[in-house]
């Protein structure tokens, strides 16, 4: 009797009910039939066009004139990655064909310069623009998402770099996603009085992150999916990593465990649990490698204080704004108004830990006002009631796989995404108050857009209560 009650606690009982899950826990009418995770492949059918789910507030969002803006025409110079040219017929065999000696659990490859033989993670990673990772449209991004969810993982090895564990998981067409597993129930709320970053990464943030920025219409975090993995199949049993390896073991009541190597909670005291092998996880793309696409770190200008006693400099100094707009990179292009949005990104999902950003170095330096007008009138679209972020946001994450087990953001997760979205538009609007002309708070960059006949649609939507300023 003592036994099963622990059993209980130490494992969630909704992860007991996947399929094919060996069970150790009575079947004691907890496991309440859910929708399983039976077909992701049908779950992301629709998350990027949101078509067919009734009235929809997120399709209707996706298809307001501010999420369907004419994309700027991309510049060669615009894009990341660029498919080499045909090497000359002299250069190379017969072939054009790029393939791989088959290896050990992955796939031959047979990739030319024609897209459609390329993988969804090749044509994410030759999409990455200078404006934004992914087109909002684009059809190889659902793809991508349901291998995330579904392939065979081949390769499971600890990431170096970022403070707490992740992996790199493999695929058998050479895909790859960084894992980061659950750690914590996703209704714990972090306790206000630990020091900033006593905080456990949460699987469920790093979903609901990639929802928001799409939601939000930035568009720079990379698709993130959840998907539930078998510890022992998918990762002690695979892995090549012997110091990861090493960490294993089977828990008291017989799940199974592991806590890596890294340099925060990676001890048997934050053991990472299987129930009894099953993981919920989230599963990010990876980015192309550091060798094709190098990336500069960059030291986020309002970082919070890392010192339990000092202030941080924008705390103290009423005109930091002033001087970061005149130092470089700030002072021209577009990197001011970035760094906003991804601070209203941060604020809006609680992210205290903003120490650093990166760019890709092809496009560093010449990439405020205050904010960009896209970005403040999609705020307050989102704050109205018939797109609520909040209703917006819960509706996204349903389209994950892994919101079959539970929601992916409990109620009063989602409801302070309100609470700090009104604040947000709060700032802006003392803000424009405090300056007498638009252009000292908002930067435009809608007119490139509104020259196009295009713009005529948009005005009709966002005009009067939605520029305020305009009065
Ligand atoms: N999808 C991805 N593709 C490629 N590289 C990534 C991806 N996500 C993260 N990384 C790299 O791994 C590093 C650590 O990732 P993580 O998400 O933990 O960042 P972090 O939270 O900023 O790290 P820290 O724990 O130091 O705060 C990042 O700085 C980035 O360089
Ligand atoms: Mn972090």
């Amino acid at each position: 009797v003592i036994s099963l009650s622990v059993l209980q606690l130490t494992c969630d009982p909704l992860s007991a009910i996947t399929p094919k899950a060996p069970r150790i826990l009575p079947d004691a009418g907890l496991t309440t039939p859910r929708a399983g995770l039976v077909n992701p492949a049908g779950v992301f059918s629709g998350p990027l066009t949101s078509s067919g789910l009734g009235h929809s507030k997120l399709a209707a969002l996706f298809e307001h004139p501010l999420y369907t803006l004419p994309r700027l025409a991309l510049q060669e110079d615009d894009r990341l990655l660029r498919v080499k040219a045909r090497l000359q017929a002299s250069e190379v065999d017969s072939s054009q064909e790029w393939v791989s000696d088959t290896e050990d659990g992955y796939d031959a490859t047979h990739w030319n310069d024609s897209v459609e033989s390329h993988p969804a993670w090749l044509r994410f990673h030759l999409g990455i623009s200078r404006w934004e990772l992914y087109d909002g449209r684009d059809p190889a991004l659902p793809a991508l998402m349901e291998q995330l969810a579904t392939h065979r993982i081949v390769s499971a090895v600890q990431k170096t770099g970022g403070t707490q564990l992740k992996l790199v998981m493999s695929f058998p067409n050479y895909g790859q996603a960084l894992f980061k597993p659950m750690k914590q129930d996703r209704n714990e709320e972090t306790n206000p009085n630990l020091f900033y970053f006593s905080d456990f990464e949460r699987h469920n943030a790093e979903i609901a992150a990639f929802h928001l920025d799409r939601v939000l219409g930035f568009r720079r975090i990379p698709p993130v999916v959840g998907r539930l993995i078998n510890v022992t199949k998918e990762i002690k049993h695979i892995t090549t990593d012997r110091k990861l390896a090493r960490t294993f073991y089977t828990s008291p009541v017989g799940n199974v465990c592991f806590y890596g190597q890294c340099s925060y909670y990676c001890s048997p005291e934050h053991a990472i649990c299987g129930c009894p092998t099953n993981l919920e996880a989230s599963l990010a793309a990876m980015l192309p490698d550091l060798s094709l696409a190098p990336r500069r770190s960059w030291r986020n200008p309002w970082r919070r204080s890392y010192s339990r006693s000092k202030l941080a400099q924008w705390e103290k100094d009423p005109d930091f704004c002033g001087t970061v707009k005149k130092t470089l990179p700030y002072n021209k292009g577009t990197r001011l108004v970035d760094l906003i949005d991804m601070t209203i990104l941060d604020f809006l999902m609680s992210n205290m830990d903003r120490h650093h950003y990166e760019t890709f170095e092809k496009f560093g330096n010449d990439t405020f006002i205050l904010i960009r007008r896209s970005t403040f009138l999609r705020l307050r679209l989102l704050s109205l009631p018939q797109f609520r972020l909040s209703d917006v946001m819960r509706e996204s994450l349903t389209l994950d796989p892994l919101a079959s087990m539970a929601p992916l953001l409990s109620e009063p997760h989602l409801i302070a995404l309100d609470r700090r979205l009104s604040t947000v538009l709060q700032v802006v609007k003392q803000c424009q108050q405090q300056h007498s002309t638009v252009e000292a708070v908002i930067f435009d960059d809608l007119s490139a857009h509104i020259a196009n006949s295009f713009a005529s649609g948009l005005q009709k939507n966002t005009s009067n209560d939605q520029e305020p300023w305009r009065s």
